[in-house]
């Protein structure tokens, strides 16, 4: 039994061993449970923390970044705008540019339109004006054409009538009126006009002496020089020169000239020809047509009614060409203008003295101007006296001839006596020792009878230095007045005794019959004819080339 007891003692204190160290390892456990817990709140709070730090960052990192974001966009969206802007900007200027230009060009383009239209409108009125111009003067020509042959027909026919019954009256009166009061009044009439004429001539010739004592102290010894020159003498006789007014080289032109010079009357004549021919044969109505054709070309009625009488008596009732009456009338005409077709003679009088006569315009200067170039290419001495001591234009036109061809032109101011002026000229041409001197006179109408006074005057003072001069009187006729050139011839030749015609301006006119005219009724020697303004155009009439020129042959 006590070893009974020792054993449960050791079971014992081993069990509360064993207990204690249950215990003690209980104790452990919890401790470290206790410190694993610790450890594992520590480390979640660790975690947290991290996980709280990392949230941070991360939102903070996310808060910069929307931020970076938000600015980038700000600033794209700025970029953006401004860009837009600017695009805007750069458009609305290119699209105000564009319409600045578009609108410059409508203007440029509406301007030149504008012009090109007033352009085109001025051009189209200026043509209608030219045209109506043009229908207005044809009118009026032709209006005036047909007034001016009535009136001369009138006129002629007036004359004829009134010519008629003076010669009837005359007649009658003479028959009824005695014999010997007739011889009385004749024999005082032809007392008083003596009477009348010397005292006339005296007074002048105290005036022009007066006139040429005033002249002579002023000039002085040379005057006295000139003066003292010899007169030739009329009795040394009325010698001439021999001129070829036709220089065969230049005959071809002259015609061709001529020609087409007188086409406007040809062409007025033939084309009433050439309606007659529609006709079968030469009768009554056909011949009655024709001499209207003629008289309408101013041949003047008696010249008219002449050549038809001769057609119808070698035609009438046969049928006729064209070309037939044309041949037959320029052979009739032909036959008319012989007669009168003289050249101008020119007498070796040192100097021939030529006073050219006639009215305005009728063309005396350019005729002095022709003449003096054609004699001055043949060599031959000429002098121009300018006679129109009215108008300073006449003067200074006589002075371009001069120059043109080389001859000294006597001139005095303007309002000079143009009398005094002539009895210079001859002086000086003497003198120089000239073939020929053209004095110029100024422009008359046949009724300004001063005017004629002081052209006999003139030719008083040309005969005081040279009783055979003037040699010649040239009357100038232009062939555009038509049978109002039969009365100028009339005037002038009563007046100054004209010794031959010259026509000039045929070329302008359709009245070329006017020449027939003429020479039918005064028989005067017509020395040119002018159809042109140039010095060639001024040629030598003959009658077979006017009268076949004039028919269109
Ligand atoms: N077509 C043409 N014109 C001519 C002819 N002869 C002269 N004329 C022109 O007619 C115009 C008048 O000529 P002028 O020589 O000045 O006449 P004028 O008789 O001296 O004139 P006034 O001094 O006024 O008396 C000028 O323009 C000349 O050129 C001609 O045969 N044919």
């Amino acid at each position: 039994m006590i070893w009974g007891f020792g054993k449960k003692k050791k079971e014992e204190k081993a069990r509360l061993e064993a207990e204690a160290r249950a215990r003690e390892e209980a104790e452990a456990r919890a401790r470290e449970e206790a410190e694993a817990r610790a450890r594992e709140e520590a480390e979640a709070r660790a975690r947290e923390e991290a996980a709280a730090r990392a949230r941070q960052e991360a939102e903070a990192r996310a808060r910069e970044e929307a931020e970076a974001r938000a600015r980038e966009e700000t600033e794209a969206r700025a970029r953006e705008e401004a860009e837009a802007r600017a695009r805007e900007e750069a458009e609305a200027r290119a699209r105000e540019e564009a319409e600045a230009r578009a609108r410059e060009e409508a203007e440029v383009r509406a301007r030149e339109e504008a012009e090109a239209r007033a352009r085109e409108e001025a051009e189209a009125r200026a043509r209608e004006e030219a045209e109506v111009r043009a229908r207005e003067e044809t009118e009026a020509r032709a209006r005036e054409e047909a007034e001016a042959r009535a009136r001369e027909e009138a006129e002629a026919r007036a004359r004829e009538e009134a010519e008629a019954r003076a010669r009837e009256e005359a007649e009658a009166r003479a028959r009824e009126e005695a014999e010997a009061r007739a011889r009385e009044e004749a024999e005082a009439r032809a007392r008083e006009e003596a009477e009348a004429r010397a005292r006339e001539e005296a007074e002048a010739r105290a005036r022009e002496e007066a006139e040429a004592r005033g002249r002579k102290q002023a000039r002085g010894q040379a005057r006295d020089t000139v003066a003292a020159a010899p007169v030739p003498s009329p009795a040394a006789g009325p010698e001439t020169f021999d001129i070829d007014w036709d220089e065969p080289q230049k005959k071809r032109g002259f015609l061709t000239r001529l020609r087409e010079g007188l086409s406007r009357s040809s062409s007025k004549l033939s084309r009433g020809i050439s309606d007659m021919m529609v006709m079968a044969e030469l009768d009554d109505d056909s011949l009655e047509y024709l001499e209207d054709v003629l008289i309408q070309s101013d041949l003047g009625v008696t010249t008219a009614s002449t050549l038809i009488q001769s057609l119808s008596s070698a035609r009438f009732g046969t049928s006729v060409t064209e070309q037939e009456v044309r041949e037959h009338f320029a052979g009739e005409v032909a036959k008319m203008l012989e007669p009168v077709a003289h050249p101008l003679m020119i007498q070796k009088a040192r100097p021939h003295v030529a006073l050219v006569v006639g009215v305005n315009g009728s063309g005396k200067t350019t005729t002095i101007g022709k003449i003096a170039k054609q004699l001055t290419d043949r060599k031959m001495r000429v002098g121009l006296a300018a006679g129109d001591t009215f108008r300073a234009a006449a003067v200074e036109q006589l002075r371009i001839w001069g120059e043109r061809t080389r001859c000294p032109v006597t001139a005095r101011d303007t309002g000079a006596d143009a009398a005094g002026l002539a009895y210079d000229a001859i002086q000086e041409s003497r003198q120089r020792g000239d073939d020929l001197l053209m004095i110029d006179t100024a422009g008359r109408l046949q009724n300004r009878t001063e005017l004629m006074d002081e052209l006999k005057k003139i030719v008083r003072v040309i005969k005081k230095l040279d009783e055979t001069a003037p040699h010649s009187v040239l009357l100038v006729i232009d062939a555009t007045v038509g049978q109002n050139a039969v009365q100028q011839v009339k005037v002038f030749r009563e007046m100054v005794g004209v010794t031959g015609l010259v026509v000039t301006k045929l070329d302008g006119t359709a009245k070329g019959g006017v020449v027939i005219s003429l020479a039918e009724a005064f028989g005067l020697p017509i020395h040119f004819v002018g159809v042109g303004e140039a010095p060639e155009d001024l040629r030598p009439f003959r009658a077979d080339e006017f009268a076949s020129s004039l028919m269109g042959l």
